[in-house]
Parts: structure tokens; sequence; C-alpha cells
């Protein structure tokens, strides 16, 4: 997924936070904790997302009664490296007991504070085709504290209809809905030519946090926080890493007796 944040003030957009910037885990793009001790100490992009995977991972050994967990186990579990995970949760002063580990439950409440989810963040989604219906529809996200309350379309035929247990609004009344229900987050599920506009009306009824499926670059005003979702991206990343991993293979087959290796050109 991609940080993305323009600027949207008549003249030229602000310049989009760089896609490599998270995924390389720079340091110098750092998001701010927004709870607790530590709400001043910048933590990079990429181990914001990490947290995010602990705390899915916690939240699974808690219901299952875990009381304690080692980093060995929690590192493993969450597919990331021991060190790694050692570092990223010094970033919220958690340093566990040596012997004993981390205990389930305090780190599960300090991760939910850091990533600011003792609070519900109510979601709108907008675009009931097949993304939206399959969105609105999943029931894993109320449980995490992200209750979807409104849905929006421009099609007749669907204003009115429950999805998911939610009457599907029309695109006009996107500000007055958002603003009544307290939407924070608005899910952008439409096609790419009707993205921006949503994007403003959504804005319009005070919505900060957007998440855009559109393959649309977005422009929203300094305060909005934008994440676009790729699918196409993450596959080419994979993509990516098979033909590395295959120029490696090849590589290693043309290693010759004195152990130096070809030059594989691609
Ligand atoms: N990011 C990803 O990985 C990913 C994956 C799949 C689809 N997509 C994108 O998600 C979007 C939706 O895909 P889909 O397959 O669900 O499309 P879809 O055609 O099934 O659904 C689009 C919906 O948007 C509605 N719509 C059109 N204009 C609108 C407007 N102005 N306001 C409100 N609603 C409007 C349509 O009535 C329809 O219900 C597309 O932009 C697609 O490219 C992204």
């Amino acid at each position: 997924m991609v940080a993305q944040r323009g600027r949207r003030n008549g003249s030229a957009p602000a310049p989009r936070r760089a896609p490599e910037a998270e995924t390389a885990g720079a340091a110098e793009v750092a998001s701010t904790a927004s709870a607790g001790a530590h709400s001043a100490r910048a933590i990079p992009e990429a181990a914001v997302a990490r947290l995010a995977v602990y705390l899915r991972v916690l939240s699974a050994m808690a219901e299952q009664g875990a009381t304690t967990v080692s980093s060995e186990e929690l590192s493993t579990a969450a597919g990331v490296n021991s060190a790694k995970l050692r570092k990223d949760l010094s970033y919220i002063g958690s340093y566990g007991t040596r012997g004993v580990g981390y205990e389930v439950q305090v780190l599960v409440g300090q991760l939910e504070r850091i990533l600011g989810l003792t609070r519900q963040h109510k979601v709108a989604v907008v675009g009931i085709g097949n993304l939206g219906h399959a969105l609105a529809n999943y029931g894993g996200f109320p449980g995490r504290g992200f209750p979807v309350e409104a849905l929006f379309d421009i099609d007749p035929d669907l204003i009115g209809v429950p999805v998911g247990g939610v009457p599907v609004s029309h695109l006009d009344d996107i500000p007055t809905v958002c603003a009544e229900r307290g939407i924070s987050i608005g899910v952008i599920a439409t096609p790419p030519t009707a993205a921006q506009s949503v994007c403003d009306r959504l804005v319009a009824g005070g919505v900060q946090s957007i998440l855009n499926f559109a393959p649309v670059v977005l422009q929203v005003p300094e305060h909005v926080e934008v994440r676009k979702v790729d699918l196409a991206v993450e596959l080419q990343i994979l993509s990516f890493h098979v033909a590395r991993r295959a120029a490696d293979e090849a590589g290693s087959a043309g290693t010759t007796a004195d152990g130096t290796k070809d030059v594989v050109v691609s």
C-alpha cells in the first residue's frame, strides 16, 4: 500500500510522498505516533505497518489464551526477523523481559494506543460494485474498530438497497451523511474517472482519511491522509522477486570452478 499526499489549492499539487519510501522503510518518512508517552517520537512508516501486523498476531494469540510471548515466537508468527521486531517494539517503548518475553495483553494495549485504535473509526464505502460489495459485506472490519456505517453509489438501482446491513445512499448525500454519522475514513471503490469528485465530497463531509482503490492520484488538502491500494503493484513486486530468484539461480548454475559467478544480465 502506498501513502499519497497532494495539496489541492488551485495551484500546482504538492509533491506526492514517494512510494519507495515506504517499502524501503526510510527513516526520513516518519509517521508520528498519535498517543501515549511516545507521541513525539517518529516511527518509520514501514514499522507502523509492521506494528499493525504484530497487533493482529498478538490478538489471535490472546484469543487462544496466551499470556506471554517471546520475541522469537512473535517474530516467527509475524514473518519478521526478531532483530527488526525488537527494534519496532522499541519505538513504542516496549522492550520485553529477559527470559519471559512480552506480556500479550500489555503489548496489545500499547499497540492499540499507538495505532490510535482505542476508539472506533467509522467507515464509508463509495462505489458499491464488485469491490464495494465485497468490502461492505466483509465482517472483519467492525471487530477491529472500523464499522462500515455508510455506503454510496450513483446507480439508481442501488440507492436504498442494503448491503451488509447498510442501505446505499446517493453520491450527492456524501457530505451530509458523512458529517451526520461522524465518518472518519472514506474508501473509494469507484471507476478512476469518478474518484477525485468522490474524494472532494468526502473531504467536504469532514473525512480526513481516505483509502483509495481507484488507479488514480488524488489531490487533497494538507490535513487529509490518503492511502492507495494497488494489487497490481503488489503482484509486480512479487514478479520482481520471482525474476530475481530465477536470476540468482541462473547465476548459481553459472558458478565457476573457483567459486566465482558468471554475471547474469537480463
Ligand atoms: N486497487 C486494487 O487492487 C483494485 C482491485 C480491483 C479493483 N480496483 C479498482 O476499484 C474500482 C472499482 O472496481 P470494481 O470492479 O468494483 O468496479 P465496478 O464497476 O464493479 O463498480 C464501480 C461502482 O462505482 C459506482 N460509481 C460509478 N461512478 C460513481 C460515482 N461518481 N459516485 C459513486 N459511485 C459511482 C458504479 O455505479 C459501480 O457500482 C475501480 O477503480 C478499479 O480499478 C482496484
